[in-house]
């Protein structure tokens, strides 16, 4: 089984750098964990930034919005544009506002943080739930006390690090007893490497309602093409110049290959070496794997 083209040399960093015009990056796990860059990993988009390559954020981290990512990267030093950031929350709502065009007096039931109730606001979407600190309470959730919104026309369910059952049983609420009501994720990444570990992801903060409705939600973020859609939207590239660089191969890679780019697989994130070699690998295959994306300040040397 093929297990991508181990990146090593200068030269292996240089011939790759040539080769793609449109560098597009997975953020946690392979940028930065929590607030911790990760080594080189700055260095490395400035070297692309002065190769005149252009760069695309691609997270299916949902807890900010595009907005604050920006201001993110500005806390940390990094250079990145505003129209660069891609976050599954502002594609979540651009979805909700353009396709299915979920009339204005409409609202959305949100499990999630303030991302993605900043991102519907931007769309005119109103929602409700989220940080409402009154769906944060830890008292046993009663149907006696509660009233369906008639206006929920959809649920959409990121990480919320802020679950509990009165969030999942409202949610319930809206799509059992609504059959019309939307039941969207901004991603269901099991887990996300966090700074000193691995926590688990949106996709556990979903799961509850996925099987208690006995039904899966449509699911904005990589590797799903909706994502990949928002990206084309708004950033003309040439899939076949393009190269993706992602930490998770169920959802990084899989987005490279479902929009026709290279992938590049670093191992500073969820994938370790024992998913991609031995006899329990991995079907998903991507293009190249090297460590760590700051390998790739050896293309300096090599272009010395
Ligand atoms: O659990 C999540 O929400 C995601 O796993 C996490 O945020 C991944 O973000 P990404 O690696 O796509 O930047
Ligand atoms: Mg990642």
């Amino acid at each position: 089984m093929s297990k991508g083209i181990y990146l090593s040399s200068p030269e292996h960093y240089e011939i790759l750098i040539e080769k793609y015009d449109t560098w597009m990056f997975d953020c946690d796990g392979v940028l930065w964990h929590d607030d911790q860059l990760i080594e080189g990993a700055a260095e490395v988009l400035k070297i692309l930034r002065t190769r005149n390559k252009a760069i695309v954020f691609v997270t299916n981290n949902a807890t900010k919005s595009r907005k604050t990512y920006k201001r993110k990267f500005d806390g940390l030093g990094v250079e990145a544009y505003l129209g660069e950031i891609f976050g599954s929350a502002y594609a979540s709502a651009v979805y909700i506002s353009s396709v299915i065009k979920l009339s204005k007096s409409k609202k959305v039931y949100v499990i999630g943080m303030i991302g993605i109730e900043e991102e519907l606001a931007e769309e005119g979407i109103s929602c409700i739930g989220g940080t409402d600190p009154a769906d944060r309470t830890v008292e046993p959730f009663s149907l006696s006390n509660f009233t369906l919104d008639p206006e929920v026309g959809a649920v959409l369910c990121g990480f919320d690090p802020f679950i509990n059952y009165t969030k999942l049983s409202k949610a319930f609420q809206y799509l059992s007893r609504n059959p019309g009501c939307h039941f969207l994720a901004t991603n269901t990444d099991s887990s996300f490497p966090a700074d000193g570990g691995v926590l688990p992801g949106a996709g556990a903060i979903s799961a509850p309602l996925r099987f208690a409705l006995d039904k899966d939600p449509l699911v904005i973020g990589k590797p799903s093409i909706t994502m990949l859609d928002c990206i084309k939207a708004k950033i003309d590239f040439d899939p076949k110049r393009s190269i993706m660089v992602g930490d998770r191969l169920n959802t990084d890679i899989l987005f490279g290959q479902a929009g026709g780019l290279s992938t590049l697989l670093v191992l500073t994130g969820i994938t370790s070496e024992k998913d991609i070699t031995g006899p329990n690998a991995s079907s998903i295959v991507p293009d190249f794997v090297t460590q760590s994306l700051g390998d790739l300040r050896a293309a300096e040397r090599s272009s010395r």
